[in-house]
Parts: structure tokens; sequence; C-alpha cells
């Protein structure tokens, strides 16, 4: 029983154990998936941004007037394309308009927030070092980030030519557009994930953390650098992109912080489930234990103590009754086969340790038992009781004439020949050699003398040959009786009073019977 509930117990516990480690490693990729996910929103937000100048760069880049004013400037067109409502209007805070020798030719500005204003060199001096190693392609609108003064910015520049796209290009016109706080909040926003902008200056923002992973993005349309360093804490999935300025340094660190909400999520889950789940298993495991209990274990304890009692009763005739159609009905039925074969054997032992092997009849052990409990019946109630001992005349000289086994044979005839002479409740018995007895219950001296009378005419009646008998041609018995009608002594004393009568007989020339208490049999 205990150790079944260990089984079980430890069975469950595997089962919760296997189950809480292939959960938990499930919501950590869902988790990972989802942070990574989020990174790609986030960087691919700044690429929209940059997608959304270069649109409007391509537009100017493209437009006859600008083409012409940059061949002969014009302050008319200058002022109601680059001036500051302008600049208002189509969402900038810089155009910056090249000739073919990237000089200068015009500059327009918005405020930046916090009220500063772009400078025309945040523009034109990293361009100008970008084309010294990586020359303007022509009619593709480039862009990338870059601080105008402490502020991001999307920058976009495209050479202008005529809107057929023919001839050389006039100039290069080049457009800044702040990332200010409202721009990155609706990145955040879109991407579903908070971020910080920490500029690369050697701040402790710069390397705030070492990755213990990296993740590669895709390539984005102009972000096409994409290693997201990753650093895992059971709280937190803290994420790190580098974006870089028009020359491909380092110009900020994205820093996203990702709750792990999930996993703690997951792992409230899978505690409740878990108690949940022992719980049940508990509750499963009593319920099986009671059933085992009634069902198996309380019928077998008590076919055991049925088996014990039936041991020590020696009731050997008992039989089990357990009817059920199960392997203890089989079991029991087992039991009751062995039962019936046991029975069988002690009857046959039985019959064997109180029946004389030669003649079938009772052997002396029998005929003591019973004299014993005649003596008691007769102590109890006031019938007489007989007793006839009877031994076969000269029966040497049978056997020596005629041989053992026709002596045998005789004294299986005398048998068979006193159990059809008696009544049902008498008891014939062969008490060893050629001596044999009768105990008649309910039997006077009268009615035992007839008896053996009876017993010799039967004898008579069998004929057989005695040549060698010096009393008669054929086989003959002597008899002595002795009748009790109280009890007067032990078994013993009634056998020995029988026997002193029959000693009488043979001394009085045998092939008759007398009887104890008669004038010719000496007394005891
Ligand atoms: N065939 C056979 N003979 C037996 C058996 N038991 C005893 N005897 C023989 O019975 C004979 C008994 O002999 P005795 O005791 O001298 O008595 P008896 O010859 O009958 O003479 P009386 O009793 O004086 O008439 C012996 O020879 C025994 O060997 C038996 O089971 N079978």
């Amino acid at each position: 029983m205990v150790a079944f509930a260990l089984v079980f117990g430890l069975m469950g516990s595997l089962g919760l154990l296997l189950m809480k480690n292939s959960l938990l490693p499930t919501f950590d990729s869902i988790e990972r998936r989802f942070a990574l996910d989020s990174a790609k929103r986030v960087v691919s937000g700044f690429d929209e941004q940059m997608a959304a100048v270069s649109a409007l760069n391509h537009d100017w880049a493209f437009w006859d007037e600008l083409y012409f004013h940059l061949q002969r400037p014009n302050k008319v067109f200058e002022r109601s394309n680059i001036g500051s409502a302008a600049m208002l209007t189509s969402n900038l805070n810089a155009v910056l308009l090249l000739d073919r020798q990237h000089q200068m030719v015009g500059f327009g500005a918005r405020e930046l927030s916090g009220g500063v204003m772009p400078r025309a060199p945040d523009m034109l001096v990293p361009l100008l070092r970008r084309w010294a190693h990586k020359p303007q392609n022509p009619k593709v609108t480039e862009c990338g980030l870059a601080w105008l003064q402490t502020k991001l910015a999307a920058v976009c520049w495209t050479q202008v030519v005529h809107s057929d796209g023919s001839g050389p290009a006039a100039g290069t016109v080049v457009m800044a557009r702040e990332l200010d706080a409202a721009t990155l909040a609706g990145i955040a926003q879109n991407a579903g994930a908070a971020f910080t902008l920490d500029p690369t200056d050697g701040s402790a923002a710069d390397t705030p953390h070492e990755p213990t992973d990296t993740w590669k993005l895709p390539d984005f349309h102009f972000l096409a650098h994409g290693d997201v360093g990753v650093q895992y804490s059971p709280a937190t999935i803290t994420l790190k992109y580098r974006l870089e300025d028009l020359e491909g340094d380092p110009l900020a660190w994205v820093h996203m912080r990702m709750e792990r909400s999930l996993m703690a999520q997951a792992q409230h889950v899978v505690t409740d489930v878990l108690f949940q789940l022992a719980a049940v298993a508990l509750a499963t495991g009593l319920v099986l234990l009671l059933a085992v209990h009634w069902w198996l274990v309380r019928p077998i304890a008590r076919l055991h103590a049925d088996v014990v009692a039936l041991s020590a009763s020696r009731r050997w005739d008992s039989v089990l009754r357990y009817d059920r159609p199960d392997e203890i009905g089989a079991l029991t039925q087992g039991v009751n086969g062995l039962l019936a074969v046991l029975r069988a054997q002690v009857d046959t032992l039985e019959t064997l340790s109180s029946t004389d092997a030669l003649t079938g009849i009772a052997n002396r052990r029998l005929f003591d038992e019973r004299l014993g409990l005649e003596l008691g019946r007769l102590a109890r109630r006031s019938a007489p009781l007989s007793l006839l001992l009877l031994d076969v005349d000269h029966f040497k000289l049978y056997n020596d004439h005629y041989g053992h086994p026709k002596g045998d044979s005789v004294l299986q005839q005398l048998g068979h020949l006193l159990q059809t002479c008696g009544r049902q409740q008498d008891l014939p018995a062969r008490l060893g050699g050629e001596e044999f007895a009768m105990l008649l219950p309910d039997t006077d001296a009268v009615g035992a003398r007839a008896l053996a009378d009876k017993i010799m005419k039967a004898l008579e009646a069998l004929n057989l040959e005695h040549v060698r008998s010096p009393t008669a041609a054929t086989l003959t018995v002597s008899i002595g009786v002795s009748t009790w009608t109280t009890v007067q002594g032990s078994g013993a004393e009634l056998f020995a009073q029988a026997d002193k009568a029959l000693y009488a007989a043979k001394h009085s020339g045998r092939m008759r019977t007398c009887v104890y208490g008669a004038p010719d049999v000496p007394r005891l």
C-alpha cells in the first residue's frame, strides 16, 4: 500500500516536473520572439521616418522649379519654398541646397525642439565627409541619421535633375526632419515597445551592459546594419540597437527594456497548475488507494483470515464463499479446489487409518474408539452393550496346509460374513491375526449369543474345508461373549471378560460360544 502510494507520488512528481520543464521553455521562446519582433518594429519605425523624408526629397529632386532655381537662384522661390513658413508646412527642420560643386546656394531652417536653430554645417559637413569616401549616387535618394545641434534628425539628399530626368544634375537638395519626442513616442506606440535614446558619447549609457546574445535584424530600406544586443535577466529582456550617422559611425543607442511579464505569468500559471495537479493527483491517489484497499486488500485479507481459521479448525469440509467474477473470485475457487483435494485426502487417510487393509472392516483403532463411545452411551442410558470376540480354530494348521494366501482369503470371507450377519449399528472389526470382534450396541447376552450362533451357521454354510483341523472337517470359529447392562469398568475390562469367555470356548473343545458370567466360564 505504502509502496503503491510512493510509486504513484513519484510518477506524479516526475510528470509534473516534465510538464514544468517543457512549459517554461516554450513561454521563454515566445517571449524572446515577441521581444525580437518589438525590436524590429522599433528599428523599422526609425527607417519609416527616413522613408517619409525620402519621399519628399525625391519629389523635390525632380521638380523643374528647383532645377532652374539651382541654375539661376530666384528669391521668390527661396522665400516661398525654404522660408520658415514653408518649413512648417512641409514639416521639415532644414533644407540645404547645393550646387554641382557642393557649394551651398540656399538654406532654410525651422527651429528644433528646445528653441535651437539648425545650422547648415550640421548637414553639410558630415555629407561632404561621406561623399569623400562614398560618392553621391545619381538620381537615388539616400538617407541617414545625424545630429542637428543636439537633436536627432533624419537627413535625405538627392541630386536635382530636370523633371523628365534628363540632363546633368543641377545640384543637390538636402532635407532634415527632427525626430522629436512626439515622433519617438509615435515610433514607440506603433512598435508597442518603450525605448530610450542615448547618445554614444562615452557616458555610462553608452555601454550599459555586455550583451549575452545577439539577434540579427532583417535589412530595412535605410538601416541595413541590423544587430541587436540582448541581455536576459529573470525579470527583463534588455535590447540595444546602435544607430549610425551618415558616415557609419555610432550615433546613439536605442535601449529597449521589456518586462518579462509573460514569464512571470507563466511561472504563476505553472505554479498554480502544479498545485492544482498535485491536489488532483493526491485526491486521485487517495481514491485509488481506497479503491485498491476496498476491492483488493480487504477481500484478500478476509480470504487470508478464512484460510488461517480453516487451518486452525481443520474443518476441511468448509467452502469459502466469494462469488466475484474477478481474480479474487478465481483465487477463492482455487482455494476451494485445494480444500476439496485436501478433504478427499483426509477422507482417504481417515478410512485407511480406521480400516483393516485385508478384510475392509474396521481395525483395532476404530474398534477401540467405538468401544469408548458405546461405553459413554451405556453410562447415559440403560441399553445393554455386548462384545463378541471371535477366533479361527486351528488357523495355524490351515495356513500350514493351504498356504498363507488361502488363509488370507478365509479371513476376508470371515470379515464379509461378520458384516452381513450383524445389524447396521453393529461394528465388526479385525483386531489382528485371525482374531475378530463385534461390538453390539443395544444387545443383551441372549441377543449376542443368537448372533454368535448365526455367525457359526453362516460359516458352516460356507463349508470351508479344513482337513488338518482336529475339531471338524470344515473351518470353525470359537466365540467369547460378554454383556454389560451398566458400565462396570473400562473398555479393557469388558474386553478382558469376552477374552476370558473366548479362552473358555477354546479350552472346552473349540467351535462353540461361551458367555462370560456363565458357570463354565471362570471369573476374572
Ligand atoms: N493367512 C493369514 N494368517 C494369519 C494372519 N494373521 C495371523 N495368522 C496366522 O494365524 C495363526 C494363528 O495361530 P495360533 O495363534 O496358534 O492359533 P490357532 O492355530 O488358530 O489355534 P487356536 O486359536 O488355538 O485354535 C498363525 O499361524 C498366524 O500366522 C493373516 O493375516 N493371514
